[in-house]
């Protein structure tokens, strides 16, 4: 319905991928309302990264139509993507690492402004203020004149979120953020986000699910390729069908506590 893709920033139909014989995402519909947090979880091979890959345009769909807003993007590339406002950070970096901190930035700033083939980060002073805003947003201020290759892990990825703000998506796709911070960069990292403008909607596949219920205004748990269910971080932690696909992994499964109750299985969560 019209009313339902102006609110939606994203829709995806019974959206399914297929490698060989085994279907990675099987029939995931799935909607993200404007300005949301939406996490994507579920345990090791659950199909989110190759969700996210197949909304970013990286992989095409085996099946089922994705929208953006209300333009249908199911067939266009990724660049195309992009420039209708799908921005992404990756699990492998993608900085240049002899350039400075500042250059990286101007890089993608340059590239949104529809100047990709200078080769050189160009000097405008509009352009020079966004950088500035942009390195400021993610707390690197005081490293734009140092190599990319002299950040820590975290001080990377934090740059990597201002390359993505660069290209003024309306749909930030972030693929694991916190994976292997230490908890003051996750803390960091949560705080940047948090300080996400409102008009930029953000999905995130993350492990950390601290960070999880810390962020997301709503959760979607993938298992198998398919959705098990979406709902607020409190309906998650309190389901026992994500509790039980939880268990077996290492992940975490401590968040969803299983009390024996005379009526049968009852969870809770922790305080
Ligand atoms: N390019 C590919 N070729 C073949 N199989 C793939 C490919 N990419 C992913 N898969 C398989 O698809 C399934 C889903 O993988 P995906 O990376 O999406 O899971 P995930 O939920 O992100 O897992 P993790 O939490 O471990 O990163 C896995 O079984 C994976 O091995």
């Amino acid at each position: 319905m019209a009313g339902e893709a102006v609110s939606d920033v994203l829709r995806c139909e019974d959206v399914s991928r297929e490698f060989g014989a085994l279907r990675a995402v099987d029939g995931v519909t799935l909607s993200v309302a404007r300005g949301a947090r939406h996490a994507l979880i579920g345990p090791n091979g659950a199909g989110k990264s190759t969700l996210l890959r197949l909304v970013a345009g990286g992989l095409p769909v085996s099946g089922g139509r994705i929208h953006l807003g209300d333009v249908d993007v199911t067939r266009a590339p990724e660049a195309r993507r992009a420039w209708l406002g799908i921005g992404q950070t990756f699990q492998q970096s993608s900085l240049f690492g002899s350039q400075t901190v500042a250059d990286n930035v101007a890089l993608a700033v340059q590239r949104r402004r529809g100047r990709p083939w200078l080769p050189v980060p160009h000097r405008r002073p509009a352009w020079a203020a966004r950088v500035d805003e942009l390195l400021a947003r993610v707390g690197l201020a005081d490293r734009a004149g140092d190599p990319a290759d002299a950040l820590s892990y975290a001080e990377c990825r934090q740059l990597e979120v201002a390359v993505a703000l660069a290209a003024e998506p309306r749909l930030l796709l972030l693929d694991e953020p916190a994976a292997g911070m230490s908890t003051a960069g996750t803390a960091r990292l949560l705080d940047l986000l948090r300080a996400l403008p409102d008009d930029i909607t953000v999905v995130f596949v993350e492990h950390d699910l601290d960070l999880v219920f810390e962020l997301a205004t709503v959760v979607t748990v993938l298992h198998l390729g398919k959705v098990l269910m979406s709902g607020t971080p409190a309906e998650v932690r309190a389901s026992a069908d994500v509790q039980r696909a939880y268990l077996g992994t290492a992940r975490r499964a401590d968040l969803f506590i299983t009390e024996p109750s005379p009526g049968g299985d009852h969870v809770t969560t922790r305080p």
